[in-house]
């Protein structure tokens, strides 16, 4: 016994989830790596090819290469005209270089922070060797990479679990650290909706389980969060593609007006070279926010991650931002969802023993959690019911009957269920409800407790009181939500007296209850129709359908396979209510690339007034020289070393987003103008201004 203690103890220390956190430590503390490593990439960047899918930075890159000819051949394009052409052209063209160099960085960055994370995930994915089962019992020694889907396999106490599967027999607590750095263990089981999916890569701690694999060899759950982590596929979302057209548009119009300024100034008899005109052009198209755009979309797929989610495509986490409805359950999402019975109420002159026995007989074969606390209060008030278990049968519950039980020997039929769906069932068999069980239905529904009501035959016993309680802190996230102007539906099968006291308690817009699965789809459809974008999440096999349907589907990670397949986004933890900080997630980041995009182009009217006097020089039009920039040299070098800097120096406001409050998307419309807008106009005046003084210091202009 004691041997068995101490060898359990001695394995603890060095279980693969230790060596996992420190893998994380370490790339958390690796952040020089990770930018030496950007910086590397930001080179490899520059490959045309990949280059292209930028139109904007493109632009810039072209430039670079045509100011570096001119470097060499300052009259390549005809005359020279201004002072020290070859050094201006030079400068010039390193300037544009870093623009390129930077915005590149910035996406490198950002995909870094992803292929650090996937590193660590590929050590949970070492080979293992798995003990398969034979359809004769008989145990073999196989790899674990060689497990197909179907296979059914063998783990006891110690075992890595060696890939995805659905436990079909046994108890065993699981570490499933490896994946959601929770360090308690959870409790897998077959037969449970909630408890029965494992994942490949997490470590059994006791007991033993069968489990059947649900995915062929590269397909299992890590293997997919590698390949989201590490931006393998990231695809432009339609938002995105759209901003993407916006600024190659607005290049090309810009790309015009600059082609015609030379017969304008030809008019006014000041004759422009090639290099001012493309220094006007790359200051004029909106590089910041197109060298930002990609880095902003990424960083948002990081955040949500390091929330413990996956998303399966950035497109989730961005239409999480335009989230108009969430629609979500009332058992587990809202109240903490341990359902346990509290209390028997015997009702028809039937005793308290009495009710207690046909409980128990209507639980004995009952899996769930609130069948299996019914049994435990029934066995404290040593409830009696003896029949032959041989010749009984369990009538399992389901969300479309609202009821569960046992056929007896002798065709006698034990049930609990929704009160309304045992009145039926009661109706149906020539018996009749009371006054007195309305009475008890309503006692235990004004206090938020779901009644489950109790029969024998034709006959009810009364009515049991399942006790849920409303999860703390969840009215304050409902009121965050409201702010944003998000309105939610909290769906149950419970009864409209419970939904009612339960959505008031938690401060749910709207509610629906005695709400079947189907109506869940029909509930997303009606609000799709009105042209809401709807959220939910979900963890059973019937809620796969739904979450497929909406919008937006978070999946539990304790949920079944079906379920995650259906989904666009996986929590690790298992906490249906983060369902709201990925709605914040999501708005931060529209509202985020808004703010850069809304800077960018403000920031152009200083680089245009920095940079037109240079144009008009000769017609020395002395009005349009605002800045009292020192020589047209500088006034173009300083518009561009800004135009520039700026890139990296909003990196960091592009990985962690804009600072975010639960408001309107009108409200957060206008702060931005205000900040990012105005800002934008002033910002660039005075770094412009204090660039010129430095470089007239310097001597570089
Ligand atoms: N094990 C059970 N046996 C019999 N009846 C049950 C059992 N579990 C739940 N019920 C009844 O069936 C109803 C519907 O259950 P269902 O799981 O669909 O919804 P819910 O858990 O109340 O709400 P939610 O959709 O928020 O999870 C419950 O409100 C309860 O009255
Ligand atoms: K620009
Ligand atoms: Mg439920």
């Amino acid at each position: 016994m004691n041997q068995v203690a101490t060898n359990f103890k001695a394995r603890r220390p060095n279980p693969r989830s230790g060596d996992r956190r420190q893998t994380r430590k370490k790339a958390s503390t690796s952040n020089k790596w990770l930018y030496l490593r950007a910086m590397r990439d930001a080179f490899v960047k520059l490959n045309p090819k990949y280059a292209i899918k930028n139109p904007v930075i493109f632009v810039v890159w072209v430039g670079t290469i045509i100011t570096l000819l001119l470097t060499i051949d300052p009259n390549l394009f005809g005359p020279a005209l201004q002072k020290n052409p070859q050094v201006f052209n030079g400068l010039l063209s390193g300037i544009l270089f870093f623009t390129v160099w930077f915005a590149n960085f910035a996406e490198a960055v950002a995909q870094g922070r992803g292929k650090a994370q996937a590193d660590a995930l590929r050590l949970t994915k070492s080979e293992t060797i798995a003990k398969k089962l034979a359809a004769d019992g008989t145990i073999s020694e196989v790899s674990s990479t060689s497990l197909k889907q179907g296979d059914n396999i063998y783990v006891i106490a110690g075992d890595m679990i060696p890939a995805d599967g659905e436990v079909i027999m046994g108890v065993a607590s699981v570490d499933e650290s490896a994946i959601t750095g929770e360090s308690a263990p959870v409790l897998k089981e077959s037969g449970s909706d909630v408890a029965s999916s494992v994942t490949g890569g997490t470590r059994i701690i006791s007991d033993e389980l069968i489990i059947r694999i649900t995915n062929d060899p590269g397909k299992g759950f890590i293997d997919r969060m590698i390949a989201l982590v590490e931006g393998a596929e990231r695809s432009k979302t339609p938002n995105e593609i759209a901003l993407t057209v916006l600024l190659a548009v607005l290049s090309l119009v810009f790309l015009l007006v600059v082609v015609t300024l030379p017969a304008l100034a030809y008019y006014v008899n000041s004759p422009v070279s090639i290099p001012i005109l493309i220094a006007l052009l790359v200051a004029l198209i909106p590089t910041t926010i197109g060298g930002l755009l990609s880095t902003i979309g990424i960083a948002g797929m990081d955040r949500v991650a390091q929330f413990n989610v996956i998303a399966t495509s950035g497109r989730a986490v961005e239409a999480c931002g335009d989230i108009n409805t969430l629609v979500l359950d009332k058992t587990g999402t809202i109240t903490l969802g341990n359902r346990l019975a509290e209390e028997f109420i015997p009702i028809n002159g039937h005793s308290m023993s009495e009710i207690a026995n046909v409980a128990w007989a209507a639980s004995v074969f009952d899996n769930t959690p609130e069948g299996k606390s019914i049994a435990r209060l029934a066995e404290k008030l040593v409830a009696r019911f003896d029949f032959d278990f041989n010749q009984a049968e369990g009538v399992d519950f389901s969300a479309k009957t609202r009821m569960s039980g046992t056929n007896l020997p002798g065709g006698h039929e034990a049930r609990k269920g929704a009160v309304e769906a045992i009145k039926g069932f009661v109706r149906s068999r020539n018996g009749r409800d009371t006054p007195e069980l309305d009475a008890a239905y309503e006692r235990v529904s004004r206090l938020g407790g779901t009644p489950l009501a109790v029969s024998l035959d034709n006959e009810i016993y009364g009515v049991i009181y399942l006790k849920d309680i409303v999860k703390p802190g969840i009215r304050d996230r409902f009121l965050a939500l409201r702010r944003m102007g998000v309105h939610t539906i909290m769906l149950t099968g419970d009864n409209r007296i419970t939904a009612s006291v339960i959505a008031k308690e938690a401060g749910v817009d709207d509610f629906i209850a005695e709400a079947t699965p189907e109506d869940k789809i029909s509930v997303i459809k009606k609000e799709q129709a009105a042209g809401k974008l709807v959220a939910m999440t979900g963890d059973g096999t019937n809620d796969a359908p739904a979450l497929a349907q909406a919008n937006v589907g978070v999946a539990m990670n304790t949920g079944t396979q079906a379920a995650k397949e259906a989904a666009n986004m996986v929590d690790l933890d298992s906490d249906p209510t983060k369902l709201i900080d990925i709605i914040s997630i999501g708005k931060q980041l529209l509202i985020t690339r808004g703010a850069l995009t809304t800077f960018s182009i403000a920031n152009d009217i200083a680089k245009y007034f920095a940079i037109i006097p240079v144009i008009f020089v000769a017609a020395n039009l002395q009005s349009l020289n605002i800045m009292n920039l020192t020589s047209p040299n500088s006034a173009v070098l300083s518009a561009l070393i800004y135009n520039a800097l700026i890139i990296p120096a909003m990196i960091p406001l592009a990985l962690k987003g804009v600072r975010f409050r639960p408001l309107t998307a009108n409200q957060l419309l206008q702060r931005n103008i205000l900040i990012y807008g105005l800002g934008g106009v002033i910002a660039p005046f005075i770094a412009i201004k204090l660039i010129d003084i430095l470089i007239t210091i310097v001597g570089l202009a």
